[in-house]
């Protein structure tokens, strides 16, 4: 049995089909990143795979185990998008990410001071340690983003969910952070699920790039199908170069929005 196991996963909201019939096997160590259009159910699908939600039909297990029954951090999994603590200094967030892998949660004595100095390595490591000692919400955008890259990696979970965690960041600070998060990958051995934007970001941190699309849609009622991995490409050792994917797969160009005849295309 592979390490996580999706089958044949649906969502839904209101009655309007989000994901429809995905079905996924990944190793444990695997990088998987997850591309595709705006609004088609990729932060729903790492949801999913976090048990925040339940999906409406199929099964998710880790490890052999139901998420539904043992959610998020219980079964090692980390969503970077919700593990930074609003009323905790940046500091004591990164110290708090090294607690979650203890027992209790909490370290005290001896530990805790040299978590605290593991923490300002880190902190420099991703250029956070002039801030230590203020709290997320007085930071910019892109030094949250940087923040709860650095907590969720330094939880050092077993799964991480990254969505778009670079986004708001400039070129040499997500270059900087995408070496952070490959040398942290090699340390522990961690499977990382990461939802991008950006293509060649995409196939240089992932071992395989999955697309998300709707292969069927109906014009006259939108929400009657959902979106499912339509195509997944080998990433490892560069895998097929990303330019050559954009001039077969059009579809996956950058979009500010969907085009509109995007919506017209046949099912
Ligand atoms: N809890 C919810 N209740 C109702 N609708 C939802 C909920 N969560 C997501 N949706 C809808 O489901 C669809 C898919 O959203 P999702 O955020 O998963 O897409 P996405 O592919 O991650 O988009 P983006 O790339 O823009 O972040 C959207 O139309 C969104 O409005």
């Amino acid at each position: 049995m592979s390490f996580i196991q999706v089958r044949d996963v649906w969502q839904a909201y209101g009655g309007r089909s989000i994901i429809e019939r995905v079905t996924l096997d990944v190793s444990e160590g695997e990088f998987v990143s997850i591309v595709g259009a705006s609004g088609c159910g990729k932060s729903t699908f790492l949801r999913l795979l976090l048990a925040d939600e339940r999906p409406v039909r199929g099964t998710i297990t880790v490890d052999g185990g139901d998420v539904a029954v043992e959610p998020g951090r219980e079964r090692g999994v980390v969503f970077q998008r919700y593990s930074v603590f609003p009323h905790l200094t940046v500091r004591e967030n990164i110290v708090a990410a090294e607690g979650f892998n203890t027992a209790s949660g909490w370290l005290f004595g001896a530990a805790k001071r040299t978590s605290r100095e593991r923490a300002d390595a880190i902190l420099a490591r991703i250029g956070l340690n002039h801030v230590a000692e203020q709290y997320p919400a007085s930071l910019s955008g892109g030094m949250q983003q940087r923040l709860a890259i650095g907590q969720a990696l330094t939880a050092k979970p077993r799964v991480l969910l990254l969505d778009e965690p670079f986004g708001a960041l400039d070129p040499g600070t997500r270059v900087q952070m995408h070496d952070f998060l490959t040398e942290l990958r090699a340390e522990t051995k961690m499977t990382v699920f990461m939802v991008s934007h950006d293509l060649e970001e995409a196939f240089k941190l992932g071992d395989r790039v999955l697309v998300f699309d709707k292969p069927r849609w109906d014009p006259q009622d939108p929400g009657l199908y959902g979106a499912t991995i339509t195509y997944e490409f080998d990433a490892r050792d560069g895998g097929m170069p990303y330019q050559h994917i954009l001039d077969r797969y059009p579809s996956l160009k950058p979009q500010a929005e969907p085009a509109p005849e995007r919506l017209l295309e046949p099912a």
